[in-house]
């Protein structure tokens, strides 16, 4: 969906109006603090001898949600999205960290007094088809939850599918229908009938429109803003597009390899991003004004693995604003034809034509000296001589490895341009 056609703009003139809209109340309904999910990884059939590698999925995770709120969470795929919302619910054993929901601790409840509180907190998923058993009718899908959880005599339970077939704009009627017999976006609107079914104050919603179709997001997306206003429903809402995410948050999470990066109210998040993360992930929306162009970082190069994440700030490798390390007495311009230099040869994105080339590509306006002169000839004769891993290797301990970004985790508040909520940026560029 692009930011052009906003669901707002394409929905089928019923619009239930943008989370901007609504008031939000202020009382923090569930806390999460320091919350990590490593998986294990077995390699190979020695993994039983040795420590097997893990998997760092979720590191060190920490937020609010407030009663009522739409929470947006955005990033790349295998960011850690969904293990994070799974082990919030506890679907996931967390290896570090808490989760209060209404001041309790779900990271500490065991059995009976966990399943209690689920009741409260349902989730959602991206593929409304395989989260539908096909032998079932709607009418049982829908009653289902409510049986687990003792809810209602049968007759109640019926009325009550009834009902919540209709609220979520199905018919009623379809009761006795099973789930082939529906659409993409009707199936979701099932999903969230048996979401509601039990009188949850927590839906985590986790890419539910990603596979429908724009116009049909636009229309549950609707229908959803609907519901919580109703029934007063806080929502944490996973998406990786980010039209979905700026229509529907009251307040906007992103995530890279695991952590948070960056959390602010929607506006402030949207209009005075400070991270480069962020603002190269807003780069890739379609922008109506050309004159916008190339103000923004374009995300280059692949995602690390998260078993071995880069150290400091996990975007530093990809970052095109990573801190000049302070023991080089680099101009501005001759940090930037360094640090160029320095993610061509990681990512191998040039062909070695010989000295002259390469030097006229990355080093034509600037002349260096001194140590970093050194250091750069000596990766030029590598890379010349097709030694790309020693190449980088220079230049990674050299100088990746001196800046601030690969010493330290950064995690900054700053003071918002937009609106009055807090604004937290993991980038070092907002250190004193
Ligand atoms: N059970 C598991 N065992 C090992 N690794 C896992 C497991 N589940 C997820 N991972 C890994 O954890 C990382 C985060 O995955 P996750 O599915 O949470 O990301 P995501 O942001 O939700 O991605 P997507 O949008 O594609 O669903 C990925 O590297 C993934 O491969």
């Amino acid at each position: 969906m692009s930011d052009a056609r906003s669901p707002a703009e394409t929905d089928d003139g019923t619009d239930a109006g943008g989370a901007t809209d609504r008031t939000t109340g202020t009382d923090t309904l569930l806390e999460v603090d320091g919350l990590t999910k490593h998986f294990d990884q077995g390699s190979g059939f020695l993994s039983g001898f040795f420590d097997s590698e893990q998997v760092r999925a979720v590191e060190d995770v920490s937020f609010e949600i407030r009663e009522g709120e739409t929470l947006g969470l955005v990033g790349e795929s295998g960011c850690g999205k969904s293990t994070l919302a799974r082990t919030i619910l506890r679907l996931l054993n967390p290896t570090d960290g808490d989760v209060y929901f209404k001041g309790s601790n779900l990271a500490e409840m065991g059995g009976e007094e966990l399943r209690a509180q689920r009741q409260d907190m349902q989730m959602i998923f991206q593929d409304p088809q395989s989260s539908l058993d096909p032998r079932m009718k709607v009418g049982t899908i829908v009653e289902e939850p409510m049986k687990a959880h003792g809810m209602l005599d049968d007759e109640g339970r019926e009325d009550r599918a009834h009902e919540l077939l209709e609220k979520v704009g199905l018919d009623p009627q379809h009761y006795n229908r099973h789930p082939h017999a529906f659409s993409g976006g009707q199936r979701q609107r099932i999903n969230l009938a048996r979401a509601l079914s039990v009188n949850p104050d927590f839906i985590v919603c986790d890419e539910p429109v990603s596979a429908l179709d724009v116009s049909i997001q636009a229309q549950v997306l609707n229908t959803m803003n609907a519901l919580q206003e109703e029934f007063g429903l806080t929502y944490l809402f996973i998406a990786h597009d980010l039209s979905v995410i700026r229509y529907i948050s009251d307040r906007v999470a992103v995530m890279y390899l695991g952590q948070l990066v960056e959390l602010a109210e929607k506006e402030e998040l949207f209009e005075n991003p400070q991270h480069p993360y962020t603002r190269a992930l807003l780069s890739s929306i379609p922008v109506p004004d050309p004159r916008a162009e190339g103000t923004r970082g374009v995300l280059e190069g692949d995602v690390p693995s998260p078993i071995d994440p880069p150290s400091g700030c996990r975007f530093r490798t990809r970052c095109p604003e990573l801190i000049r390390p302070p023991e080089y007495d680099l101009t501005d311009p001759q940090w930037e034809a360094v640090r160029a230099f320095m993610r061509a040869v990681d990512r191998r994105t040039f062909e070695p034509e010989g000295e002259r080339a390469l030097r006229h590509r990355f080093f034509e306006d600037v002349s260096l000296s001194g140590e970093t002169a050194t250091i750069v000839d000596r990766a030029v004769e590598n890379v010349l001589s097709g030694d790309w891993t020693e190449a980088n290797r220079l230049l990674d301990e050299n100088f990746a490895q001196q800046s601030v970004c690969a010493q330290e985790e950064p995690a900054y508040d700053i003071e918002p341009e937009h609106g009055t909520g807090a604004h937290f940026a993991a980038c070092h560029l907002h250190r004193e």
